[in-house]
């Protein structure tokens, strides 16, 4: 029986590398699949991992019909095992339906990857349908963690440095590094209870190293 699996973790988990692991090793034994995206950050068409793989992909946009492109492609003669689906977090819940669909009418595997909230802890609307309709929801197993050494649940943005809990749903970007001054746009992941207090490390930092306030009365 075919399978609609979602992998899901925090940003910076692993699961672009699971994906092209995942692709691998059905490929390795002779399964055809086709592997799709949307919005990379590494560029349009692209699977990219922060271990170094990059490959290349479908651009998953809003006007594709999973349903159409897979029977068209069947009618036409091709083979198809399994879909890998990277970032699925972008794709509509329609999209998401017509996934379910293949998976129970065709059978194929279909291997989703995707953060679950947005940066106001939101569901994004592709990743809540798949909770919904997947055979399986899967979180990956190596932690990412928050500066404080709890495992991260939550994805924060910052802009200039400092966490933002408004704006445009679709901003990509990466995780910040230690290194340079901050992007104007980037990531952090945080435990529930930094991300509540808006606490990222450079805040807490900051506010580590402030003069401890004169005594009273002095
Ligand atoms: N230099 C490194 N050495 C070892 N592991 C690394 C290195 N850089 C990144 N990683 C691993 O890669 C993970 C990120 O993988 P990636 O597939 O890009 O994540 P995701 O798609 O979930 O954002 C990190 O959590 C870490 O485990
Ligand atoms: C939280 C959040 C993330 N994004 C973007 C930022 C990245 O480009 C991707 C996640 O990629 P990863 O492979 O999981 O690191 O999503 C966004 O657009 N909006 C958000 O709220």
């Amino acid at each position: 029986m075919a399978e609609l699996t979602f992998w899901t973790g925090t940003m910076d988990a692993g699961k672009s590398t699971l994906a092209l692991q995942t692709n691998h090793n059905h490929a390795a034994r002779g399964r055809i699949g086709r592997l799709f995206t949307s919005h990379d950050r590494a560029g349009v068409a692209l699977v990219s991992s922060r271990l170094g793989l990059t490959q290349n992909a479908e651009e998953v946009t809003p006007e594709l019909d999973f349903w159409r492109y897979t029977v068209e492609a069947l009618t036409q003669g091709a083979r198809i095992d399994y879909f890998v689906c990277d970032e699925a977090q972008f794709y509509t819940a329609e999209q998401i339906d017509q996934l379910a669909k293949i998976v129970d009418e065709l059978q194929i595997d279909v291997f989703c990857f995707g953060i679950l909230t947005d940066f106001r802890t939101r569901l994004f609307p592709g990743s809540a349908r798949l909770v919904e309709l997947a055979d399986r929801t899967e979180v990956l197993q190596v932690e990412a963690l928050c500066w404080c050494g709890k495992r991260a649940t939550h994805n924060a943005r910052t802009e200039d440095g400092v966490m933002v809990t408004e704006g445009e749903v679709i901003v990509v970007g990466d995780v910040e590094t230690a290194d340079g001054p901050p992007p104007e746009v980037a990531y952090e992941v945080l435990c529930r209870q930094h991300h509540r207090r808006g606490l990222t490390a450079a805040r807490a930092r900051a506010v580590s190293l402030a003069p401890d306030p004169l005594p009273f009365g002095s």
